[in-house]
């Protein structure tokens, strides 16, 4: 008798990302204070770290959220929450991102919360990124998808012409993000706009181009994330992988 083969269980990419966010909270320590990332990935870790104040496994947790909705999450779900002014050194954050390069260099801002982000990873002491493999890329901006920016409103037109001419070699198209359903200009926590950039080539040097942009006024800050993540967790069909720095 032949016995079957047990076909190897496929996982979802939001099961990949579930998978990298509870081994992140796993770094975790009682009376840490904690930055709390924005999107579907982070979305994850803030359940299991509630779950896990729930069961008495974690205490004395304070986290500083990253966006208004991660606020709302971590209200509606009791985690104590607190920001910079009162807590300007975190223990720890945890956040996901939309492009993790071999040095860990990240994009981040697809859904928009790129400044608090930077703001509050900035500030903390350890950075773990959470991602499922389809994030990983061999250089940031050569996937074809979009680098944010965050600008102010004023005159956006000139500062997305300004943006491109920085990268005018790099065949780089820049696009105010608007909101789908009423095509109105979407707009940031912080009341601000963003714009889209894509690149036909390599950007070139990442440090360089973000000297570049930040130099521009009316740009806020953009979403590349240099030289910040302190640890790398991804969640691929292999299993799951732990890069530190
Ligand atoms: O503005 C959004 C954030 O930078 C997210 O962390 C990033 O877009 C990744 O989101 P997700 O975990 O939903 O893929």
């Amino acid at each position: 008798m032949v016995t079957p083969t047990p076909s190897p269980v496929i996982l979802s990419q939001d099961e990949l990302k579930k998978i990298a966010a509870y081994k992140a909270v796993e770094f975790v320590e009682s009376g840490m204070v904690l930055g709390l990332g924005t999107g579907s990935t982070a979305k994850h870790a803030i359940d299991r770290i509630a779950e896990l104040l729930r069961i008495g496994k974690l205490k004395n947790i304070v986290g500083i959220p990253t966006s208004s909705i991660t606020h709302e999450q971590a209200v509606s779900l009791g985690i104590p929450l607190s920001d910079l002014n009162a807590h300007p050194i975190l223990d720890l954050a945890i956040d996901g991102a939309d492009e993790v390069d071999p040095q860990m260099n990240l994009v981040k801002g697809r859904g928009g919360s790129l400044l608090r982000e930077k703001m509050v990873e900035a500030a903390s002491k350890k950075f773990i990124v959470i991602v499922d493999e389809s994030k990983l890329v061999s250089h940031l901006g050569g996937t074809g998808l979009a680098m944010p920016v965050e600008i102010v409103p004023f005159c956006w037109e000139f500062t997305l012409r300004r943006l491109e001419m920085l990268f005018i070699e790099a065949g780089c198209v820049g696009k105010l993000r608007v909101v789908r359903e009423s095509s109105e200009p979407y707009v940031t926590d912080n009341g601000n706009y963003i714009i889209d950039l894509y690149f036909k080539s390599d950007m070139g040097d990442l440090k360089e181009a973000s000297d570049a942009i930040l130099r521009l006024a009316g740009v806020v800050e953009h979403g590349m994330f240099l030289d910040m993540a302190t640890t790398v967790i991804v969640a691929g069909k292999l299993g799951v992988f732990v890069t530190n720095k």
